[in-house]
C-alpha cells in the first residue's frame, strides 16, 4: 500500500485568468498519476494561438470552439483546467453541476505580477482594472459551479494541490 492520493475523475479547475488553473492542474495530475487536459492548450493545438483566434474571428467564435473542446474534455478521466471564461456557456455550467469543481481564487494585487507579460486577449486594453471587472461579472458563475474554493493569493502550488487532494481524495 502506498500513500499516492486518489481522486474521482474528472476533476475540474475553474477561476479567473492567472488564478493558477494551468500550473495547479498540471501538478495535481502529476501528483495523482492522472492525465492532464488544459482546454486552452487543446484549443491552441487545434486552431492556433488563442490571441489569433480572438483577433481573426472574435470572442463569440472563440466561445463556440471552446465549448466543443470543453464538452469533449469533460468526458475524459483527467484533471481538467478550463479557460477562465468557459463558465460563461450555459451547457458547460450544466455539465459541471455533476462533477467535482474547484474554484481557484486570487486577489487583484496577487494576480497582477502573475499576469505581467502575458498575451491574454481580454486584458490587452485594460490590465488589472479590466481583470477585476471581468471577475466581478463572472463571480456568480464561478460560485454556482464550485464545490470547493481556495484562495491562491499567498499559497504555494504544492499546498493548493494538497488542499484539493485533502478535500476530494483518499489514498491508495
Ligand atoms: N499559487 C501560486 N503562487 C504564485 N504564482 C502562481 C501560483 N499559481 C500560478 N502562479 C503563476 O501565475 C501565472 C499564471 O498561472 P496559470 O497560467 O496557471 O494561470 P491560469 O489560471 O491558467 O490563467 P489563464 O486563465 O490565463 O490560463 C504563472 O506564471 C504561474 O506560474
Ligand atoms: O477569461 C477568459 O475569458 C479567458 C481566459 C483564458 O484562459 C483563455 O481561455 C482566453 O484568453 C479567455
Ligand atoms: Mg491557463
Amino acid at each position: 500500500m502506498s500513500d499516492t492520493p486518489r481522486l474521482a475523475l474528472p476533476i475540474v479547475l475553474v477561476g479567473p485568468m492567472g488564478a493558477g488553473k494551468s500550473r495547479v492542474g498540471q501538478r495535481l495530475a502529476a501528483s495523482v498519476g492522472a492525465p492532464f487536459v488544459d482546454t486552452d492548450l487543446r484549443i491552441a493545438e487545434r486552431y492556433g494561438p488563442i490571441e489569433e483566434i480572438f483577433d481573426r474571428e472574435g470572442e463569440e467564435y472563440f466561445r463556440i470552439v471552446e465549448r466543443e473542446v470543453v464538452d469533449e474534455a469533460l468526458r475524459e478521466e483527467a484533471v481538467i483546467s478550463l479557460g477562465g471564461g468557459a463558465v460563461l456557456h450555459d451547457d458547460t455550467r450544466d455539465d459541471l453541476a455533476g462533477l467535482p469543481v474547484v474554484w481557484l481564487q486570487v486577489s487583484a494585487s496577487a494576480v497582477a505580477p502573475r499576469l505581467a507579460g502575458g498575451t491574454r486577449p481580454l486584458l490587452a486594453d485594460g490590465g488589472i482594472e479590466r481583470w477585476s471587472a471581468i471577475l466581478e461579472a463572472r463571480r456568480p458563475l464561478y460560485e454556482s459551479v464550485a464545490d470547493f474554493s481556495i484562495d491562491t493569493s499567498r499559497r504555494s502550488v504544492a499546498r493548493i494541490v494538497d488542499d484539493i487532494t485533502g478535500h476530494f481524495g483518499g489514498t491508495r
